[in-house]
C-alpha cells in the first residue's frame, strides 16, 4: 500500500507518542463486508480498519488494568484462560485512538442500531493457551433483544469462530492487526461465538468489543 493511499484512506492519523507510529481508523460506510448468517443474525467484517493497530497493542498492554477472568459460563463460575478489563459508561478509555474507534463505530451503525456504544470490554490472549469457549453474549438484553458487539482486535491474529446454538463450526476469521467484526441482529442468543485455543505457536492477541448499555 503506497503512503499516499494510506493518507487518503485514514484521512487524520493521530501519531503514538510511545512508537510514533500513525494510528486511527478508516471509513466504515462503503468497505464493511455484511455476511448474513441465518436465524436473523449477521456480521459485519473489514480487515486492517485500525491502523497503527500493533503500536496500539504494546499500550494497551501496558496500560489497561489486566486481571484473571472469572467468569458464569455453563451455570458455573469457571476461570476463563485469559485476562479482562472492562471499561464502564463513562469510564475514560485507555487510549484516544479507542474513543475514535467507538465513536466511529456509534455514527455508523446508528440508524440501524438507535443507541450508540458505551462501555469497552478488553480481552488479553497471551499465547494459545488462552481462549474463551462458546457462548454467547447474553447476560444482558442480549439475551432477548437484538443488538450488536464490535470488535477491533489488536497484535497476532487468531480465530474467531461462530455457529448456530448447539450446532458446529459456520464462519471462521482470523482476527488481529486492526481487522474489525460487528456482530448483529440476534447473534447474541441465536449464534454463539469463541476463541478457541490452538497448540500452534501464536504472538499476543488483545480484543476490545464495544457494547450498546446493558450488553455483556
Ligand atoms: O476475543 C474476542 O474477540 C471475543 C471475546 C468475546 O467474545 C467476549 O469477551 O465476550
Ligand atoms: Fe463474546
Amino acid at each position: 500500500m503506497s503512503v499516499d493511499f494510506q493518507a487518503s484512506l485514514f484521512g487524520s492519523l493521530d501519531t503514538d507518542p510511545a512508537t510514533d507510529t500513525q494510528v486511527g481508523v478508516g471509513p466504515l460506510a462503503g468497505r464493511v463486508q455484511r455476511t448474513t448468517l441465518g436465524h436473523g443474525a449477521w456480521i459485519d467484517v473489514l480487515p486492517g480498519w485500525f491502523a497503527g493497530a500493533d503500536a496500539v497493542f504494546a499500550d494497551l498492554v501496558a496500560a489497561v488494568p489486566w486481571r484473571a477472568e472469572r467468569r458464569q459460563m455453563y451455570d458455573a463460575v469457571v476461570d476463563v484462560p485469559r485476562l479482562v478489563h472492562t471499561y464502564g459508561i463513562a469510564e475514560a478509555l485507555p487510549h484516544p485512538a479507542l474513543v475514535e474507534a467507538r465513536d466511529a463505530l456509534s455514527a455508523h451503525y446508528a440508524p440501524e442500531l438507535g443507541e450508540p456504544f458505551v462501555t469497552a470490554g478488553c480481552c488479553y490472549y497471551r499465547d494459545g493457551r488462552d481462549s474463551v469457549a462458546w457462548h454467547g453474549d447474553d447476560l444482558g438484553r442480549g439475551r432477548t433483544q437484538d443488538t450488536m458487539v464490535a470488535i477491533v482486535s489488536f497484535g497476532s491474529p487468531r480465530k474467531l469462530q461462530l455457529r448456530p446454538v448447539g450446532g458446529s463450526v459456520a464462519v471462521s476469521h482470523a482476527l488481529g492487526h486492526g481487522d474489525l467484526v460487528v456482530m448483529g441482529g440476534s447473534c447474541q442468543r441465536t449464534w454463539e461465538h469463541a476463541v478457541p485455543k490452538t497448540a500452534r505457536p501464536v504472538g499476543p492477541r488483545i480484543s476490545v468489543q464495544f457494547r450498546p448499555r446493558n450488553v455483556f
